[in-house]
């Protein structure tokens, strides 16, 4: 493709991932190429690239872009915006301007106003000190005080981190094979990979790699998944032979992990209220060679919780969140989450961990963890479950997961965020239910 259909199929998308702004960005991108097959690897890379930055770049490129006399009374262009991101990102605003040729595959020709809102960018750069903090670091404002509760004055250093790429993260199914082995095969296959340093079973691809195409993950020796996540599973240190819930478990990500530490023996219940999660499972797992997983639809006045009372050794809820902690990989989620969110997640968090937690047997553990990096939703979630819940508390540090990194063991529950951990942000709590007396 030429550079010019490149930035033409880049707006396209920009424009369908606009009109649908309650579907996450990644869902409509891969609708889009799905849509149209004829796009190669190499111009795919490059036009979602273009367009995670624009998504990254957001408020900064409205900001800019509205300061121009011409915008008043028009709304931003997914033209505009892949134009500015363009400029900001290094090419000559001519040379922008110039893409906009109007023959076969490129963009239209730009109109007076959007030229002369384009001609206003010249001489600045994509973030100013005359922004404010939030437009700066991309989050909303209304987000301030939840992030000064979570990070009192170290909000900007962790937003900054939130600005920066992810890398790409793998977990080793030992179920198939070791850590050293995928190392190997996945160097001999050209990858750039390391070991991970806090988990013990992670590896890291710096950037995008095509890894899903590889015979390695194809086999199921590797799984994606971010070191935080696995971090979470490593928390949740499940012992083979024990009746394990995976209360919310999506599409599987956790509960693979959990099979893979439970060795295969013992078995794990894997409930979540979408069907599509669920059965998204079902490829994963025979990947992966898991078989001690049986799912479960949790439906509306379910009785299903209650006939199983105090009857797993460990409950994981991974509970619903704000999201916050991966808005490295997802910037567009920074757009979607309002503050209504926010309140209607608390409360449902805090039922589904109280309907969790009844599942758990006398001196089981409980374990409540999030994507989120706000306090709401953490540590005031975790204490006010506590609270409520005398016959549980936080694991001593005996009793915490030995097979968390040094700096993680002993403690009942922590955080991690990108700046401090280099993973998503994630908050654990791992809980005991007292024995009876
Ligand atoms: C953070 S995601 C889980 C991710 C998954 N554990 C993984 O590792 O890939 C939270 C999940 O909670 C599910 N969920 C939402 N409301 C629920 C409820 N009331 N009970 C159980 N699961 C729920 C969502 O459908 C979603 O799949």
């Amino acid at each position: 493709m030429t550079p010019e259909a490149r930035l033409s199929a880049a707006i396209e998308l920009v424009c369908a991932i606009q009109s649908a702004p309650r579907r996450p960005a990644d869902a409509t991108a891969n609708a889009f190429f799905r849509e149209r097959r004829f796009i190669g690897g190499g111009d795919r890379r490059a036009i979602s690239s273009l367009v995670w930055d624009v998504l990254r770049a957001w408020r900064r490129l409205h900001w800019h872009l509205r300061a121009a006399p011409e915008a008043r009374g028009h709304d931003i262009s997914p033209r505009l915006l892949c134009a500015a991101m363009l400029f900001f990102s290094g090419t000559p605003l001519a040379q922008v301007q110039a893409l906009f040729s109007g023959e076969r595959y490129a963009p239209s020709r730009l109109t007076e106003r959007e030229r002369l809102m384009l001609d206003e960018l010249q001489g600045h750069t994509l973030t100013e000190a005359k922004q404010s903090q939030a437009v700066q670091l991309e989050y909303p404002d209304w987000l301030t005080p939840y992030l000064e509760q979570s990070f009192g004055d170290q909000v900007a250093p962790e937003m900054e981190a939130m600005l920066t790429q992810p890398s790409l993260d793998l977990r080793v199914n030992l179920l198939r094979g070791t850590r050293s082995e995928a190392l190997r095969e996945l160097r001999r296959e050209g990858f750039e990979v390391e070991e991970t340093e806090l988990s013990p079973w992670g590896l890291r691809m710096g950037g995008r790699q095509p890894v899903t195409s590889s015979p390695v993950f194809q086999e199921g020796l590797v799984e994606i998944q971010d070191e935080g996540s696995q971090l979470v599973a490593a928390a949740t240190d499940p012992k083979p032979g024990e009746r394990l819930l995976d209360y919310c478990a999506g599409a599987a990500g956790k509960t693979l992990a959990l099979a893979m530490l439970m060795e295969n023996r013992g078995q794990i219940t894997a409930c979540d209220v979408s069907q599509v999660r669920l059965e998204g499972a079902v490829k994963r797992l025979r990947r992966a060679d898991v078989h001690n997983v049986s799912r479960h639809l949790l439906v509306e006045g379910d009785k299903w919780a209650k006939r199983r009372a105090g009857s797993f050794d460990t409950v994981l809820v991974d509970a619903p969140c704000s999201g916050t902690g991966t808005w490295r990989r997802n910037p567009d989620a920074r757009l979607r989450l309002t503050e209504q969110d926010i309140e209607e997640l608390v409360p449902k968090q805090a039922e589904i961990l109280a309907t969790a937690a009844r599942m758990v047997r006398p001196g089981g553990k409980l374990v409540y963890a999030t994507c989120s990096l706000l306090d709401v939703e953490n540590s005031l979630q975790l204490k006010n479950f506590l609270k409520a819940h005398p016959e549980f508390s936080l694991v001593s540090p005996q009793e915490a997961s030995k097979l968390l990194p040094p700096k993680l063991q002993g403690q009942g529950s922590f955080s991690l965020t990108p700046r401090s951990d280099g993973t998503d942000g994630f908050f654990v709590g791992v809980m005991k239910r007292r024995e009876e007396a």
